[in-house]
C-alpha cells in the first residue's frame, strides 16, 4: 500500500496499534505520506482516525508500532520535539492574544526571535488571505476567519508535516465549501505533507491527493479518491463510498454495479418497483435479475420509462466482483432499499 510516487517519505507509520481498555482504537495500521502530499483518512465515527493523528502528534503513546518523520524515529518523543503543525477540530485560539500573537506563537515556542516569528506569522496570514487583521482578537473574527488563523498558525511553524483533524468541522456548509478549495491550494503552496482526518467524503476528495479508508481501527484501502470509488476493494468500502448497487454473490463475494456499467434505453425492459423525485431528477428501483437496481435518472432519462418499465443493459465487464465483508445488518439495509 505504499505511495507510487518517488518523493521522499515525510511520514511513515508502521504497524501502529493502540487500545483504550478493551476498545481497540487502531490495529496494525501502516501508511506512508510522501513529502508535499495531502492524504485524507476517511471512515465512520469511532474507526480510529483521530487516534492515528494523536499518536503521530505525540499526544498518545501507541501500544506498538513505529512513527518516522523524514526517516527519523519519533515514536517516543514528546509533541514539542516532533516539529509538526497541527489544526484540531476546535482550533483553540488563545482568546487574549491578537491574530498575529496567535500565529507567531508556534515559531516563538520554537525559540525564533520575536521579529523573525512575526515575519513568519505575517507570511502565513498573507497565505490564508488575512493580512490586515493582525491586530484583531479571535472574538472579533468570523468562524471562517478563526479557522484560517488556526491554519496560519500551523503553517507558520514551517514544519514539513501538518496534521489536520476535521479542520473545517465547525463551519456552515457554504463556508466549508469555500474553504475546501482554499485549503487545497494552500497546502499545495506550502509544499508540506499533510495528514487530514475527516468523516466527510466530499472534503476528502476535494482536498487530498490520496484517501485512506479506515474501518474499525484498520486501513482497508488507500489510493486516489476517484480510483477508490471506481474500484472499491470490498463491498463494505463500496457501500461506505456510496455505491447504491451491491448484490450478494456466491461464496462470500458481492457484485458492485457502478452507474457507468448501466446503459439506459437499451436491452430488456424491467418493472420499476419504486420511484422518488429528487432535486436533480428521480431515483428509481428497477426489478433486475442481478437484484433491485437503484438508478438516478435525469428528467430527460425519466422520459425513457414506458408503462412502468425501463430498458436497462448492464455491461457485465463493468461489474466488480469483490469480497463481501459487510456485516449482516449492513448487507440487509442495502438489499432492503
Ligand atoms: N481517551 C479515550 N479513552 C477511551 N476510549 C477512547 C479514547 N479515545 C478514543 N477512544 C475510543 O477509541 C475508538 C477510536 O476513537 P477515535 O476518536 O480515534 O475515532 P474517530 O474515527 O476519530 O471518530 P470520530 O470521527 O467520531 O471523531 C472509539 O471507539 C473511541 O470511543
Amino acid at each position: 500500500m505504499s505511495s507510487p510516487t518517488t518523493a521522499p517519505t515525510a511520514l511513515s507509520i508502521q504497524r501502529l496499534s493502540k487500545h483504550y481498555g478493551r476498545t481497540v482504537a487502531v490495529q496494525d495500521f501502516s501508511l506512508d505520506v510522501a513529502a508535499g502530499e495531502t492524504l485524507a483518512l476517511l471512515g465512520p465515527s469511532g474507526c480510529g482516525k483521530s487516534t492515528v493523528l494523536r499518536c503521530v502528534a505525540g499526544l498518545e503513546r501507541p501500544d506498538s508500532g513505529q512513527i518516522m518523520m523524514e526517516g527519523r524515529e519519533m515514536t517516543g518523543l514528546p509533541p514539542e520535539a516532533r516539529d509538526i503543525g497541527m489544526v484540531f477540530q476546535d482550533y483553540a485560539l488563545f482568546p487574549h492574544l491578537s491574530v498575529l500573537g496567535n500565529v507567531a506563537y508556534g515559531p516563538r515556542m520554537r525559540r525564533a526571535p520575536r521579529a523573525e516569528a512575526e515575519r513568519r506569522a505575517r507570511e502565513a496570514l498573507a497565505l490564508v488571505d488575512l493580512s490586515g487583521l493582525e491586530h484583531r482578537r479571535p472574538d472579533q473574527l468570523s468562524g471562517g476567519q478563526q479557522q484560517r488563523v488556526a491554519l496560519a498558525r500551523a503553517l507558520a511553524t514551517g514544519s514539513g508535516l501538518l496534521l489536520l483533524d476535521e479542520p473545517l468541522s465547525n463551519l456552515d456548509e457554504k463556508l466549508r465549501h469555500e474553504l475546501r478549495g482554499e485549503l487545497k491550494s494552500l497546502l499545495a503552496q506550502t509544499r508540506s505533507a499533510a495528514l487530514l482526518v475527516t468523516h466527510d467524503q466530499r472534503e476528502a476528495l476535494a482536498v487530498a491527493g490520496r484517501v485512506g479508508v479506515m474501518r474499525a481501527g484498520q486501513l482497508v484501502q488507500v489510493g486516489p479518491g476517484p480510483d477508490l470509488f471506481a474500484r472499491p476493494a470490498t463491498a463494505w468500502v463500496a457501500a461506505f463510498l456510496g455505491h447504491a448497487n451491491i448484490f450478494k454473490g456466491p461464496n462470500g463475494t458481492a457484485r458492485v454495479v457502478p452507474e457507468q456499467a448501466v446503459r439506459l434505453g437499451a436491452g430488456d425492459s424491467y418493472h420499476i418497483t419504486a420511484q422518488v423525485l429528487t432535486d436533480s431528477g428521480s431515483e428509481v428501483t428497477v426489478d433486475h435479475p442481478l437484484g433491485p437496481l437503484r438508478l438516478h435518472l435525469s428528467p430527460r432519462e425519466h422520459g425513457l420509462i414506458k408503462g412502468g418499465q425501463l430498458s436497462v443493459q448492464v455491461d457485465e465487464a463493468g461489474v466488480l466482483q469483490v469480497p463481501d465483508d459487510r456485516g449482516p445488518v449492513e448487507a440487509q439495509s442495502r438489499a432492503g432499499r
